[in-house]
C-alpha cells in the first residue's frame, strides 16, 4: 500500500517507516499535519497513519481536513497516541478515523490494522459509488423532501437523523406515539425533558418529521453554546450596521431559517434571562424584529425545546421565567433515564454492537449472560449516548462472537465505576469466583491476579490466557498498583 506517515517525532516516525517498508509498503514521511495535507492533495495514498498529538494541527484536525477535501478516492485514516484515552479515541472515530492504535505500537495490532485497511481499500470502488449516490441524493434539502426522497424512506430517515433508532420499551413506544401526535399540530410548542444522552433530540426530530412529508427545515440551536451577547443576533438575526463586528449586509437568524419548519432550542433552561421575555413575545405574537430592524417579521414555525435541568429549580432561583415555562410546556414529553427503562438496555446494546461490528468487520452477534447482567445493573449516567459509545469502543477494541464482561473492562472510566458502585454495591467474594454483580473493574483485577498466579508470574502467558494484549495487562497492573498505593 501507499502510506502517508505523519509524526513530528523523527525517531518514532523513522522506526515505523522502516517497519512498514520491511512489510513491503511504500511510505512517504511527513513531520507535520500541515505538510501532510499538502502531500495528501493529489497523491493517491491508501492509508494515512498519523500521531494524534503534534505541534501545529493535530491528527484529528488532519482527518477533518482530509475528509473535507472529498477526493475521488479516500485513504483510510489511522491515528495513534501515547496513552489509552477513550475520549480521544472516540473523538478520532467520530472525525472519521478508520482505526486507532496506542503507543508503543504493538506489531501484531499494526499488522491487523494494515490488513483490514488493505481489505477495505480493495472493496473501495464499489463502496465509493454507493456512498457517492447516497451523498448526491442527500444533497436535496430537507424542506419539501422531493418525490425522489419520498420513495426512499430509509435515506430520508438518515437525513433526518433518525435512521437507526431503537424503540423497545413500552415507555419509549408511548413517547413515540406522543411525538407523532404532537407532529400533527405545528402550533403546539413541545418541551422535552430528560437526562443528558437520553434521546431528547431524537424525539424532537420525530415530532418535527412525523412521517417524513414536507416537514420543512429542522434548525437547532444549543443555548449553552452561544455567548449571551451574541444570542440575540443568533436567534433574531440583525440588520446591516446594527452592531460592530456584524456583516455589512446583515444576517438572518435561526428564527428566519426555521420558517416553515421547526426551531429546536436545546438546553433551553440556560437561555439568558434578558432574552426570555423576547422569546415569550415571539411565542405570543408570532412575530419578531431583527436586531436593529424596524420591520416586523411574521413567524411560521414550530418551537421544540429540550432541557436536562430541573426547570422548577431554575424558576425558584429566578433564572427562568415562569410564564415562559408554561408557554413552552404546552406539549410535554419526559424521557426516563436509560437505567429506568431496563427493557431498552440490551436490545439497544445489541443493535449498536451489531452495527459497529458490521462496520468494522468484527464478529459480535450476541451478548453473554454476565455481560448482560452488568449492562442491566450499570447506572448509565450518560444514558443511550454512553451505551452507544461503549459498544463503539468494544467493537473497536475487541473481536469475538459474544460480548463478555472482560470486553467492557476498558470502557468503564473512574466516574462511571463510581456510579456503578453506587447503583450496585460491591458484594464480597464468597466462593472462589467473583459474586454476580461484582463491579467490573474489580472483577477484571481479580482475573488478572488469578491469571498471573496460574502462569507463575509470566505476563506474556497471563495476557494470552486472558485473551488481551501484554500492553493492556501492563496498563491494568499499573492501575492496580496505583489503587493499592491509594492513588
Ligand atoms: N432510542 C435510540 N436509538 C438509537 N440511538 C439513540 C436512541 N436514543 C439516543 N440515541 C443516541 O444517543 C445519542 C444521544 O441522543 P440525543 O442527542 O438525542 O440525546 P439528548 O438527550 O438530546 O442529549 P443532550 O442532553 O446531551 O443533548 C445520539 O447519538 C443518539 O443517536
Amino acid at each position: 500500500m501507499r502510506i502517508l506517515l505523519v509524526d513530528d517525532e523523527s525517531e518514532s516516525r523513522s522506526f515505523l517507516a522502516d517497519y512498514l517498508l520491511l512489510l513491503g509498503h511504500q511510505v512517504v514521511e511527513s513531520s507535520s499535519g500541515e505538510e501532510a495535507l499538502q502531500l495528501y492533495r493529489g497523491n493517491n495514498f491508501q492509508m494515512v497513519l498519523s500521531d494524534i498529538k503534534m505541534g501545529g494541527i493535530s491528527g484529528i484536525d488532519l482527518i477533518r481536513e482530509i475528509k473535507s477535501l472529498k477526493q475521488q478516492r479516500e485513504a483510510d485514516l489511522v491515528l495513534y497516541t501515547g496513552f489509552i484515552d477513550i475520549a480521544l479515541a472516540i473523538g478520532a472515530l467520530r472525525a472519521g478515523a478508520y482505526d486507532y492504535l496506542t503507543k508503543p505500537i504493538n506489531v501484531q495490532e499494526l499488522k491487523a490494522v494494515l490488513s483490514r485497511v488493505e481489505e477495505h481499500q480493495a472493496s473501495m470502488p464499489e463502496k465509493y459509488i454507493v456512498t457517492q449516490t447516497l451523498e448526491e441524493r442527500a444533497k436535496h434539502p430537507v424542506p419539501g423532501l422531493d418525490s425522489h426522497l419520498e420513495q426512499l424512506p430509509k435515506l430520508a430517515a438518515e437525513q433526518a437523523g433518525i435512521a437507526r433508532v431503537g424503540i423497545f420499551s413500552e415507555q419509549m413506544k408511548r413517547i413515540v406515539q406522543q411525538a407523532e401526535k404532537y407532529h400533527t399540530d405545528r402550533s403546539l410548542p413541545v418541551l422535552i425533558q430528560g437526562e443528558t444522552g437520553a434521546g431528547k433530540e431524537i424525539i424532537a426530530r420525530m415530532v418535527h418529521y412525523g412521517k417524513m412529508q414536507n416537514a420543512g427545515p429542522f434548525v437547532d440551536i444549543n443555548c449553552t453554546a452561544i455567548t449571551p451577547s451574541l444570542f440575540e443576533s443568533e436567534l433574531f438575526g440583525y440588520e446591516a450596521g446594527s452592531f460592530t463586528g456584524g456583516t455589512a449586509r446583515g444576517s438572518k437568524g435561526k428564527l428566519d431559517m426555521a420558517m416553515g419548519g421547526t426551531l429546536f432550542l436545546d438546553e433551553i433552561a440556560e437561555i439568558p434571562i434578558e432574552l426570555q421575555a423576547k422569546l415569550l413575545r415571539v411565542l405570543e405574537e408570532k412575530s419578531f424584529y431583527r436586531v436593529g430592524g424596524l420591520k416586523k417579521i411574521k413567524t411560521d414555525l414550530r418551537i421544540i425545546c429540550a432541557t436536562n435541568l430541573d426547570f422548577e429549580k431554575r424558576i425558584e432561583q429566578g433564572l427562568f421565567r415562569k410564564d415562559l415555562y408554561y408557554r413552552l410546556k404546552v406539549g410535554q414529553i419526559v424521557i426516563p433515564p436509560l437505567r429506568e427503562r431496563q427493557e431498552d438496555i440490551l436490545p439497544l446494546a445489541l443493535m449498536f454492537l451489531q452495527d459497529f461490528s458490521e462496520r468494522r468487520g468484527k464478529r459480535f452477534t450476541r451478548i453473554g449472560q454476565a455481560a448482560a447482567e452488568f449492562l442491566l445493573q450499570y447506572h448509565w449516567p450518560g444514558n443511550v449516548r454512553e451505551l452507544r459509545n461503549a459498544m463503539e469502543w468494544v467493537s473497536f477494541m475487541h473481536d469475538a462472537d459474544e460480548l463478555k464482561t472482560e470486553h467492557l473492562s476498558n470502557l468503564i472510566s473512574g466516574n462511571s465505576v463510581k456510579a456503578a458502585k453506587e447503583a450496585a454495591p460491591v458484594q464480597p467474594e464468597k466462593s472462589g469466583s467473583p459474586a454476580e454483580h461484582y463491579v467490573l473493574q474489580e472483577h477484571f483485577d481479580h482475573l488478572v491476579a488469578e491469571a498471573l498466579t496460574k502462569c507463575g508470574g509470566n505476563k506474556t502467558k497471563a495476557a494470552q490466557y486472558l485473551g488481551i494484549s501484554v500492553r493492556t495487562l501492563y496498563y491494568r497492573l499499573g492501575k492496580m498498583k496505583k489503587k493499592r498505593a491509594g492513588g
